[in-house]
Formats: structure tokens, sequence, C-alpha cells
């Protein structure tokens, strides 16, 4: 596998290696989410249902205030919703104290964010490893060094963050949120802070990390180029789930985002 192997754009084969019974890796079921209360009250999820399958890689889109962050933050466990349910694996959440929640965060979910939320003085090793370290688990050493490898850091470890380019930054945060080899990642407009050749390099990795690697990734984005990297294309209107796509290029997303303008 070379870069410019990978630079040919998305590979859509999710993990062929899949069980077919595999449950989703999370799930939303009947999710509503309301904010503040009456003149004041906002809907931010009205009624989601929702799979994300193991081994995909699913795009979320919407229009702004449409409900993406938060579905993302209650699939996560960072947010309560008003009612129904939402589930990692067949772990429903609302059944977790606050010590099992955070627990659950630590060793089944990964993050990787916009901003990429490096610590300066530590080495890009370290950063990596650093969640892990917090919590005093044990890096699969295998597992790190063909995440390393994939995401082309190897020679990079010994790098403070403030020596890498923005891509090669976001390329730390992606290998930081995959050390504890989590069940789900969920990315929040993870190349947002890039520039174009470089938002397409951090893609076609994360594409390639679900199809060769198996992981699961949910990405918030507002970009159709972005969401053309992956699998299945959910969308989201005023806290409703209005329409999907699967495997769609970049035309046939932005053709189903300018339906949004009528609504
Ligand atoms: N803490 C909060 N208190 C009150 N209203 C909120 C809160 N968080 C979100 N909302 C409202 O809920 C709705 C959905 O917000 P959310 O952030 O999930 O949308 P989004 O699709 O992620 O938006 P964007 O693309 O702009 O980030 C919006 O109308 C927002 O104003």
């Amino acid at each position: 596998m070379t870069w410019a192997h990978l630079r040919h754009g998305p590979a859509h084969q999710p993990y062929a290696h899949q069980p077919p019974a595999a449950p989703p890796a999370a799930s939303a079921v009947d999710l509503a989410k309301v904010y503040g209360s009456g003149a004041r009250r906002v809907a931010a999820l009205d009624g989601v249902s929702v799979a994300f399958q193991q081994g995909h890689f699913t795009a979320i889109m919407g229009p702004s205030g449409s409900g993406k962050s938060t579905l993302m933050q209650c699939l996560a466990g960072l947010d309560t919703p008003t009612s129904g349910r939402a589930l990692i694996g067949d772990t429903d959440l609302a059944g977790l104290s606050e010590r099992q929640l955070t627990r659950l965060r630590r060793e089944r979910i990964g993050f990787i964010f916009q901003a990429f939320h490096l610590l300066p003085a530590l080495t890009v090793a370290e950063n990596i490893t650093l969640p892990l370290a917090i919590t005093g688990r044990r890096p699969d050493r295998q597992w790190l060094d063909q995440v390393v490898t994939t995401l082309g850091l190897t020679d990079r470890l010994r790098h403070r963050p403030g020596e890498l380019s923005g891509g090669q930054q976001q390329r730390v945060a992606c290998a930081r949120a995959l050390a504890g080899r989590p069940d789900i990642v969920f990315a929040d407009e993870p190349t947002g802070n890039l520039d174009t050749p470089t938002s397409a390099e951090v893609l076609s990795l994360l594409a390639h990390l679900t199809h060769r690697m198996g992981q699961t990734i949910i990405m918030v984005t507002h970009d159709p180029a972005a969401a053309a990297y992956t699998d299945r294309v959910v969308f989201l209107a005023d806290g409703r789930i209005t329409d999907e796509l699967h495997r769609p290029d970049a035309d046939q997303i932005l053709d189903r985002m300018k339906r949004f303008d009528h609504l």
C-alpha cells in the first residue's frame, strides 16, 4: 500500500471479513433531544432511528442546526437524550452510571475533532498513547504499529506536534483515536481545518482504516467531497433523518443537499 495508491480515492469495499450477523456498532432508537421549554423549546432530535454497521464509514450531513452534533453526542454518551435509546453495540447507554459511561467512552470509543487537540510538549508517540497511559491500559504493540504505519507516521514518532504540518497533526489525532482499538470512532468535521489535498489524504486514510482494518467510523461533515469517501451518507433536517445515500459521489450528495433549501 502506497500513498499514491491511497490517493486513487475511496475504495468502496466494506470490510470483507465482517460476520454477517454482527450487531450494529452504534444505533439510535426513536431518539429525541429537547432543549429549553416554552417559547425557547428546541427539538434538536425528533425521533431518530438509525443503525451504523460495523466496519462501515458513515457520514452524517445536514444544514446547520439540523441535529448532527447532538446525534453524535448522544450516541457517544456525551449528552443524554430526552427520550429514546442510544446504543453502542448492544449496550444501552441509559443503563450506565456516569462512571460506567466514562469507562465505555475511554475503552470503546475514539474521537477525532476539527481542532487536533495535541499536547505540544509531548512527542507524537506520547500523544498517541496518552489516552492509554491515563487509563493505565497497555498498548497492543502490533495494532499500534499497524496504525502508525498506515497513517504514515513511523518516521515522525519522536517529533513534537509543532514540527508537523496540519495534515500530519490530524493523522496523529487519528492514530490517538485508534490506539485503544475502539469499537467505533466519531469524527466531528475532521478535515475542517485542512486544505483540499490534505483533506483528501486524511479521508483516504480513514476510508482505508475502515475497509482494510475493519474500523467503524461515523463522521459529521458539511463537505460533500469529504462525505464522498464514505460508504453511506445519512441526512438530517430539523432533527429528523430525511434521506440516505449509499456509496455516493460528491455530485449526488450536493444534489441531495440542495433539496434542503426547499425545506
Ligand atoms: N445546549 C443547547 N441548548 C439549547 N439549544 C441547543 C443546545 N445545543 C444545541 N441546541 C440546538 O439544537 C439544534 C441542533 O443543534 P446541533 O448542534 O446538533 O446542530 P448541527 O447540525 O450539529 O449544527 P452545525 O452544523 O451548525 O454544527 C440547534 O437548533 C441548536 O441551536
